[in-house]
This record gives structure tokens, sequence and C-alpha cells, in this order.
């Protein structure tokens, strides 16, 4: 074990190797603050990262590293803005099996992981989803071995497994709740009203998976099957509502990817049973998912259009969003026995100023209206799955914002004139 100060990349990185980094809240912080100062003098060194919320990528910080991901997620906008971020659009369930297939390359892992137990083990600590593939592809694995990082049941790493083990103890990545709005309240509203006694829920982090959550305080055995969780799960949990009583596979224990919140859930999570990590080849993965009845996912969007297709990566030139797990949750839910797949978004983006219901994506078909069920905003609950298009134009037009409604008629009128 050596200390961060006595870490030289340049005598473990060739140049040209490729990096794969934990993300989220797992990102080995000390690790990647080491690349962007040393990785210009190793020389062409690119690296993924699915989600960064450390703010350590910046477009400067592609002079030492050029980075990739799957999506501008958390603090990866900027870099999208500066064109300084390549996008690879990929489902999550598929980035294990990228790295495994050595189509996303992996020279060189850099994870944090916890301090290791009595036998040995490393816990991923704050994430599980690719880790494992990453360190399992890589010619050299650098380690940070955080005190603050919680042991998390699941996805163990062995010291044996990390070439490079370097000591560190600090805070690791914070995600503070979002601040819940009257419009976040609403919407959450009608999500919650899919959720009854017995759903395993799947949700994203920020304002209304935060305010649906607050909705579930009567519901019975409510269970959790979900790529990341944030700091809501812990009162849901100590208040009994999340049992996980009623799961096929996982009873008892709640599953996820990714931790994603603040010390608050770090230390719940600490040695706790009912929680357990896992890789996204198991989160994400359709024939696990298959196991699963009632199971009701919520993800969001930046636009949905007349016949149901879903958005969520791009908005004209802005690459704002990303592919992330929606797809494989939606397919999931909409073939779970009693389950349901929701797309959340706000009627209207910038202000008020534009219609995130549009006769037209402005970017890419991120879910496939063969695959929809249900689009929600404040305006209520458009049910898509089965219908003809002119009746998806007519329920969409009918959650959309009262003063957008009128062009969204002349459109879908010129859109659908031939009856479909
Ligand atoms: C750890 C993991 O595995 S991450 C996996 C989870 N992620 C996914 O599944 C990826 C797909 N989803 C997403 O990326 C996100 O949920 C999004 C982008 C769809 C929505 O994110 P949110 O932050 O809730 O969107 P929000 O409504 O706040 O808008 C974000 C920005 O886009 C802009 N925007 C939103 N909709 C539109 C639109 N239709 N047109 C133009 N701009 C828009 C907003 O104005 C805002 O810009 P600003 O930050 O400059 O104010």
């Amino acid at each position: 074990m050596i200390d961060a100060a006595a870490l030289d990349l340049s005598r473990i990185l060739r140049r040209g190797d490729r990096i794969v980094f934990g993300q989220a809240c797992g990102e080995p912080t000390t690790l990647v603050e080491a690349l962007i100062a040393q990785g210009q003098g190793i020389g062409d060194l690119s690296a993924f990262i699915a989600t960064s919320f450390s703010g350590l990528f910046t477009p400067e910080s592609a002079a030492s590293v050029a980075l990739s991901s799957m999506g501008a997620i958390g603090a990866l906008r900027s870099m999208t803005r500066a064109g300084k971020l390549a996008i690879i659009p990929v489902h999550v369930s598929q980035i294990g099996p990228l790295i495994t297939a050595d189509i996303i390359g992996c020279d060189v892992a850099m994870i944090q992981v916890s301090p290791a137990d009595a036998d040995g083990n490393h816990s991923c600590g704050l994430i599980g989803d690719y880790v494992r593939a990453a360190v399992e592809k890589a010619r050299v694995v650098i380690a940070e071995v955080n005190e603050a990082v919680p042991y998390t049941p699941g996805e163990l790493i062995p010291a044996s497994a990390i070439d490079v083990a370097v000591h560190v103890s600090r805070a690791p990545v914070e995600v503070a709740p979002a601040k819940i709005g009257e419009t976040d309240e609403i919407i959450a509203r009608h999500c919650a009203a899919y959720i009854g006694d017995g759903s395993v829920i799947q949700t994203g982090v920020g304002a209304v998976p935060d305010a649906i959550l607050r909705l579930l305080g009567d519901r019975k055995d409510l269970g959790v099957h979900s790529g990341m969780l944030g700091d809501g799960l812990v009162e849901l949990v100590e208040a009994g509502v999340i049992t996980n009583a009623r799961k096929e596979v996982d009873a008892g224990i709640s599953i996820n990817g990714a931790l994603i919140g603040t010390r608050r859930l770090y230390d719940w999570a600490d040695r706790n049973p009912a929680i357990r990590m896992c890789t996204t080849s198991y989160t994400h993965d359709a024939a696990v998912l298959g196991k699963l009845s009632r199971l009701v996912t919520i993800n969001s969007a930046l636009e949905v259009d007349l016949t149901g297709q879903v958005n969520a990566e791009q908005s004209g030139a802005a690459y704002l969003g990303g592919t992330g797990g929606q797809v494989d949750f939606v397919r999931a839910g909409a073939r779970s026995p009693g389950g349901r797949s929701i797309i959340a978004l706000s009627a209207t983006a910038k202000g008020g100023a534009i219609s995130k219901i549009v006769s037209a994506l402005s970017g890419p078909v991120t879910t496939a209206r063969s695959d929809v069920d249900v689009i929600v905003t404040e305006y209520g609950a458009a049910e898509l799955k089965g219908q003809m298009l002119a009746e998806r134009a007519r329920r969409l037009i009918a959650i959309a914002h009262p003063d957008f409604r009128e062009g969204l008629e002349r459109a879908a009128h010129d859109i659908f004139q031939r009856g479909f």
C-alpha cells in the first residue's frame, strides 16, 4: 500500500493506455486527480467513465486524458458543451460485456474500494456495476483504498486482484438530495398512483424520484431493484415500508448498482445486509428482471414525440442526458406481470418556453415507441402501450402544457391525416 503522494503513474501506465474509472460516487477521485496532473507526460491516454459527479473532469483535463461516456450525466455537461466528451450510446446492461469484449478498452482499471475485511477482500463500496468487468480485463488494477468508503455487501475485490493500492482517507463524492419543486410533487403524485403494496421499484436519483419516495409511507412490503439509489431509500427501509419481502428473487434485500447520496446513506449501507451492490449485468439484466412481478420503473426524458418516442439524450446540438439504463428498465417494467414502466418529465423546459411533448424529436430516439408504456407530466398520465398512433397523440396532447396543445393538435392533424 502506498500513499497518494508517492503515486507515480509514469512508472505504471504506458503511452496510449485505455483506462476505465469506477463511476458516480465510486469515482476514485485521488486517482483521477493524479491522472489529470500526470497524464500529459505519459501521452495519448483515453478513459471511459459512465457518469461523474466530482467536477474533476473539465475541458482542460482533456489535455491529459481523452474522455468517453454513455452520456453527459452529473457534472459531465461542461465537457459536452466544450466538445470534449466522446459519447458511446450503450445500455447500462451492456457496459460490462463491452469491457469484457475489449470494445470499451480497459488496459488500466482505476477504482475506489473500502478497506479490506479480515479475509483480505475489499468491498466496491459505493459502486457495483462494471467495476468487476474492468478489474478482470485490465493489465493493471489501481485501487484507491479509502477509509471513508463503506463496506457494502455484494461486489468484493480480493486484495490479490489489486496491483497498486493507494491509501487515502477522504470524503467520497456526495450528491445532495435535489430540491423538490411544486411541479416535481405533482408529477410524483401521478407516478405514485402506479405503486401499490408489494411493488418493486426502480428509480433514478433526483427531485421526482425523491418526491415519489416521500409519498410511499403508507405502502406495505415494497421492494427495490434499481441501478442507483439515493438518500430517500433510508427512511423507507427504516420505516418498514421497504421490506423486499414479496420479491421472487433476492427476497429481503434491496438490489442496487450505485449509491448516490450523502454520508447518511453511506453510513446506513455500511455492512448492512438489507442491501446488495451488484454488477450492471445483474441489476439491468433482462433475465433477472424478468423474474420480478409488480416491477414499476420510473425514468426521465428531455422530450417525447406524439407517437411516444422518447429522447433522453440530446436537444439539437446540445448533448444533455444519456442512454443510461432507461431501455433496460422500460422493457423490464413493461414485461413484468403487474408491472409498469413510466417516463416522467415536466411538460415544459426553459422556464415554460418550450414544450417537452413535441411533434418531432430534436434528438435521437432513446426508447422506441414500440417499447414505451406510460408517460407522466404534471398534467397527468398517458398510457400508450398497445394504443394506436392517433390515440397516442390524443393522450399525449392531453398531458402537454395547455399553451402548447393547440399547436400540437395542428401537428397531429398533419401527421395523422391518413388515419394511422
Ligand atoms: C449511475 C447511472 O447509472 S446513471 C443512469 C441514469 N441515467 C439515465 O438513465 C440516463 C437518462 N436520463 C437522463 O440523463 C436524465 O434523466 C435527463 C437528462 C433525461 C433528465 O435530467 P434532468 O436533470 O432531470 O433534466 P432537467 O429537466 O433538469 O433538464 C436538464 C437540462 O436540460 C434542459 N432541457 C430539458 N429538456 C429539454 C428540452 N426538451 N429541450 C431543450 N433543453 C432541455 C434543461 O433546461 C436543463 O438545462 P439547464 O441545466 O441549463 O437548466
